[in-house]
């Protein structure tokens, strides 16, 4: 294993065998449809997958690239994407199968799309080979009779992430608790004393 690969996630045969079902299941979606679906894959990181599953899929489809950059840093997009490449080809009243790697927040396929949409679509469906549902933050919508075709989804957070958020919290209840001035509040015949020092809470009887 290559020394930047943390861990494997699916093996090449379970990959191989995954994108040979999605290719049966949309060659059996649109075995009747004239003329066949064009699959617009979503460049850069979908080139692979539309070549794996072009080569699988028994249809005379079509194969085309758009692009939409969202302009941010690191893991996390700025949010609007732009389309900075698009179709050749004329889609008018053709079933569009977008071919993604991976959906994460959503929103470069909300933005695309409404594009191939608005080019006349007259059906998008999504193919995705990683579906990372807790990260959505834009909801998509297909088009027409359009489906979501999902290689694998991808749903628990690494465990890294997990015990970094939880740290997170004890950090900031501590700093709240330590800015807090002390609270004297009476309950009945007790009252309840907050100690900024051992971030304790105890019970004392009213003198
Ligand atoms: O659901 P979203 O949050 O919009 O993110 C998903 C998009 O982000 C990645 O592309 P990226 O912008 O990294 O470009 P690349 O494929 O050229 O690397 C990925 O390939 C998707 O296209």
């Amino acid at each position: 294993m290559d020394a930047h690969i943390e861990r494997i996630l699916w093996s090449e045969d379970q990959i191989s065998s995954r994108v040979s079902e999605l290719a049966s299941e949309m060659a059996a979606d649109f075995a009747t449809a004239e003329p066949p679906p064009v699959f617009v894959a979503v460049a850069t990181g979908a080139f692979l997958f539309v070549a794996d599953l072009a080569r699988r899929i028994p249809l005379e489809i079509a194969v085309d690239f758009v692009r939409a950059d969202s302009y941010g840093s690191g893991t996390d997009s700025s949010g609007v994407p732009a389309l900075s490449l698009d179709l050749k080809l004329n889609i008018q009243g053709r079933h569009v199968i977008l071919v993604e790697d991976i959906v994460d927040t959503g929103s470069t396929l909300s933005c695309l799309i409404a594009h191939l949409q608005a080019k006349g679509a007259s059906s998008v469906s999504v193919c995705a080979f990683l579906d990372k549902p807790v990260r959505r933050k834009v909801h998509f919508q297909l088009v027409g009779e359009g489906k979501f075709y999902r290689g694998f989804e991808q749903d628990e957070y690494h465990p890294a992430v997990i015990l970094a958020e939880y740290m997170y919290s004890i950090w900031m209840l501590m700093i709240f608790q330590l800015s807090m001035p002390q609270i004297k509040a009476p309950i009945g015949v007790g009252e309840i004393r907050t100690d900024a020092k051992s971030m304790g809470i105890s019970l004392q009887g009213n003198k």
